[in-house]
């Protein structure tokens, strides 16, 4: 199985006033290529900070981050965002899109960004939306669509610049039970179909059973490592 993000020796301090939130300590972790990989555990574990520290928004206090066998621990904000934007994909539980924009101007965003020409970029976007099933709602806004599709919106948005590694921080968190499970299956479509690796924070245990592999995280060190 080739390692497609490794994570050395990783902590993270917050200073908080005078005391110091430890949030991650001494993580150890290799995340294979096009594999499923949930990370649960209790509130304030350290999910979503190890999540963000393998996207580049958040930088290690100590250890060293490897993505492609790259080491972007010490890149700066302007690198760690172009190194993002052609190969990471995000998906959160708000859903974080524009609600100016509309579905189809939404997925085009990460386009603009990657200078893709304009001619192509909405093509490129509504295949993205025909992925996921938008086919026609690409002129609604945020507004006007359910919260399963807004997610299927944002699931176009990580996918449209071809990503191989996409950052999911409870995607299902704010769906009802059955449209959880559809976004789900669209998730492991995507890994299935586009050899996309997925790491996905999540409470829900049957979204983590799903996955290949579930990490459990607890007071910010990891407790348990299980694979199907
Ligand atoms: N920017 C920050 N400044 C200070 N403390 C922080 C910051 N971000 C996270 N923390 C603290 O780090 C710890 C881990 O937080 P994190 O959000 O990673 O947990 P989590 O496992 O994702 O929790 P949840 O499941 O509730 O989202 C918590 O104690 C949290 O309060």
């Amino acid at each position: 199985m080739e390692e497609i993000i490794q994570l050395k020796d990783v902590s993270q301090h917050f200073k908080m006033g005078d005391s110091i939130v430890r949030a991650l300590s001494h993580i150890n972790l290799d995340i294979y290529a096009k594999e499923l990989t949930a990370l649960v555990g209790p509130s304030g574990s350290g999910k979503s900070t190890l999540l963000n520290v393998v996207g580049g928004l958040t930088k290690p206090t100590e250890g060293e981050v490897f993505i492609y066998n790259t080491n972007v621990t010490h890149y700066t904000e302007d690198q760690m965002c172009f190194f993002r934007r052609d190969h990471i994909g995000f998906i959160f539980q708000s859903f974080n899109l524009n609600s100016t924009l509309t579905a189809l101007e939404n997925v085009t965003m990460p386009l603009i960004f990657s200078r893709i020409p304009n001619k192509d970029r909405e093509k490129m976007a509504s295949e993205a939306l025909d992925l996921v099933g938008l086919k026609d709602r690409k002129d609604h806004k945020p507004g006007q669509l359910s919260g399963g599709q807004q997610q299927r919106v944002s699931v176009a948005r990580a996918i449209v610049n071809k990503p191989k590694i996409i950052l999911c921080d409870e995607p299902t968190g704010n769906l009802d039970s059955k449209t959880g499970k559809e976004i789900l299956e669209l998730i492991k479509e995507m890994n299935r179909i586009h050899q996309i690796t997925f790491i996905i924070v999540t409470h829900d245990s049957n979204v983590a059973n799903q996955c290949q592999r579930r990490i459990w995280i607890q007071d910010g060190k990891i407790c348990k490592d299980e694979r199907n």
